[in-house]
Formats: C-alpha cells, sequence, structure tokens
C-alpha cells in the first residue's frame, strides 16, 4: 500500500478530510487536488493521477450519493478502502468570538455530522453548505470574513491562520468517514486476507426480486455490510396498470451492496452467478482488502 510517487486525486483543497484519506491510503503519495468529485474521477482516466480516493459514506451523515452515482458513470475500479477518524473543529478568524457569529460554513456532510452540537453551542446562526471543509477555512481567510466560522479539521486551522473555537464539535465522538480507492485497472483479489466485494445491480420487476437477490449471500454465510439504493437513472419510473384501481408509478432503483468476502472465493462466485440469474444488470465495482487498522479516533485530526 505504498504510496511514493503515487499521484492521488482527491476532492477539496489542502487540510481536507478527503487529503487525509489520501495520505492514510498511500503514505508519501503526491495529493493533487480537485474542484469536484468528477475532477478526481477523471484525473485518474485521463492519467493524470494514479488513484483517487474519495468518501462514499460517513458514520454520522450516510452515504455520499453523488459518488455512488458516479462509480457507476465510470469505469474504474475500487482497489481499497480506508476508514478515518473525522474530528471536526469551529473555526474562525484569530479575535473573532462565537457571540459574533452570523453563520457556519462547511461541506454539507460536516454540516450534518455537527448539527446537534452547533444547536447545543448556541449557534442557531445561517449554515451554508460550501465544496469543502478546508475550502470554507480558506474562503473565510481569503475574505478576511468577522462574522463566518468554518467546520473543518485543526490542519485547515493551521494552514489558513485561523483559531479552533471549539473542538471536536461532531455530534458523535467516534465519526468516521470511508473512503474508496480507485484505479484504472482492478487488483487480483486474494484470500490470505479479509476481502470486501462491492456490486451494483438493477432488475427488471422492481423491488420484488430483492429478498431472493440478497438471500444468494445469506445461504453461503456472506456478510453485507452496506446497502444502498438509489434512483435509476436510464429507467426511474415503471408503470403498473391494474384496471380495476389504476396505475400505479414504481420508482426503480440501482442496488450498491457491499459483502464481506473476497471473488476469489467460491462461494463469493457462487454467488454472484446466482445473483446473475435475478438481474437485468450487475457489475463487480471492486474486490478489494478491509481496512482493518485498529481504531484510534484522533489521527483524523
Ligand atoms: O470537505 C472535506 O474535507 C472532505 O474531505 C469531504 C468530506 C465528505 O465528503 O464527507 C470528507 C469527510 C468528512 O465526512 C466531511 C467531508
Amino acid at each position: 500500500m505504498h504510496g511514493s510517487q503515487l499521484r492521488v486525486a482527491y476532492q477539496g483543497v489542502p487540510g481536507a478530510y478527503s487529503e487525509a484519506a489520501a495520505g492514510k491510503a498511500y503514505p508519501n503519495c503526491e495529493a493533487i487536488p480537485c474542484d469536484q468529485f468528477e475532477v478526481a474521477f477523471q484525473a485518474v482516466e485521463l492519467w493524470i493521477a494514479d488513484r483517487a480516493v474519495l468518501p462514499v459514506e460517513n458514520s454520522l451523515g450516510g452515504s455520499i450519493h453523488r459518488n455512488y452515482d458516479l462509480l457507476l458513470r465510470h469505469r474504474l475500479h475500487i482497489v481499497g478502502e480506508v476508514q478515518l477518524p473525522v474530528h471536526h473543529c469551529l473555526l474562525a478568524l484569530p479575535g473573532v468570538r462565537k457571540e459574533y457569529l452570523a453563520r457556519v460554513i462547511s461541506h454539507p456532510q460536516a454540516l450534518s455530522q455537527c448539527e446537534h452540537t452547533l444547536t447545543k453551542l448556541g449557534l442557531n446562526v445561517t449554515r451554508e453548505a460550501v465544496d469543502d471543509t478546508a475550502g470554507a477555512a480558506e474562503y473565510i481567510a481569503a475574505n478576511n470574513l468577522r462574522d463566518t466560522a468554518a467546520i473543518a479539521s485543526a490542519r485547515a486551522a493551521e494552514l489558513y491562520g485561523l483559531q479552533i473555537l471549539a473542538d471536536g464539535i461532531q455530534d458523535d465522538s467516534s465519526n468516521v468517514t470511508r473512503f474508496v480507492m480507485l484505479a484504472r485497472e482492478p487488483i487480483i483479489p486474494r484470500t490470505d486476507r479479509p476481502f470486501k466485494t462491492s456490486i451494483v445491480f438493477a432488475h427488471d420487476k422492481g423491488t420484488s426480486v430483492l429478498f431472493k437477490v440478497l438471500s444468494a449471500f445469506a445461504f453461503r454465510n456472506i456478510s453485507l455490510t452496506k446497502i444502498e439504493s438509489r434512483p435509476h437513472r436510464n429507467r426511474p419510473i415503471r408503470l403498473v396498470d391494474d384496471a380495476n384501481v389504476g396505475t400505479a408509478k414504481h420508482f426503480e432503483y440501482m442496488f450498491y451492496v457491499d459483502f464481506e468476502a473476497s471473488m476469489a472465493e467460491v462461494r463469493a462466485q457462487n454467488a454472484l452467478a446466482e445473483v446473475q440469474e435475478f438481474t437485468s444488470f450487475l457489475r463487480v465495482l471492486g474486490s478489494y482488502p478491509m481496512d482493518m487498522t485498529p481504531w484510534c479516533p484522533s489521527s483524523g485530526d
């Protein structure tokens, strides 16, 4: 997993949690900041970067839906995952006090992860979403905004010359964001360490066969760690006509499932062969080593 000389694209500016995740995934890599998630995907596709490291879910805020949609629209492969403890601080220009604040800005995920704590701190001020946490800190410093605070990391405070007004303001002290590492080529799955596999599928009969699909894993004792549904962009609605009661409009979904097995295992291969029978579309997004690093909440600062 050593990253020296690897160019790793992430969304945000220096001091963003995604930059820290890139460093955790590939120590000593060259981290390449990108404006948007899609730009990070393109950076790898165009060989400007060798890997992208992107957040997919947070223990408090939930899924980062945009990245689920982009995984499907692009052809990159998931080659690993890292879980980063996320420790948020409230940052403002030196000398600014909490009482002066009229607004708090940050990434929408960070705002949702600190929602209750902000209220408890008496900060019932406007909350505004921006592209990334460190970008919020940079914006305050660049525009000398004395009525605005950012939610970002302690490293962002250091980089952009802000003071920490409150430390550890996430609503749960064990706040963790899970990132995936993406590459142009898949890795060869192994069985000598714990692996996870991520798939996405759709089926013609709406949600009615979902139970059958999931039982392909249950019968083989394969644990699912995550299931997510997203709108089926090519066919979002299915009309079901019933002469007696009228026309129902069912929403169609893409289902994303993560399961704890390697594609090198026969039980995983058999499960997917069975899933294929029930699905109209199936893609393996990647089979990759699970992040098994011991729990260490403060290292995300
Ligand atoms: O804005 C940042 O610093 C990011 O790296 C993005 C992001 C996210 O998209 O979830 C990453 C980790 C935290 O959960 C908050 C924000």
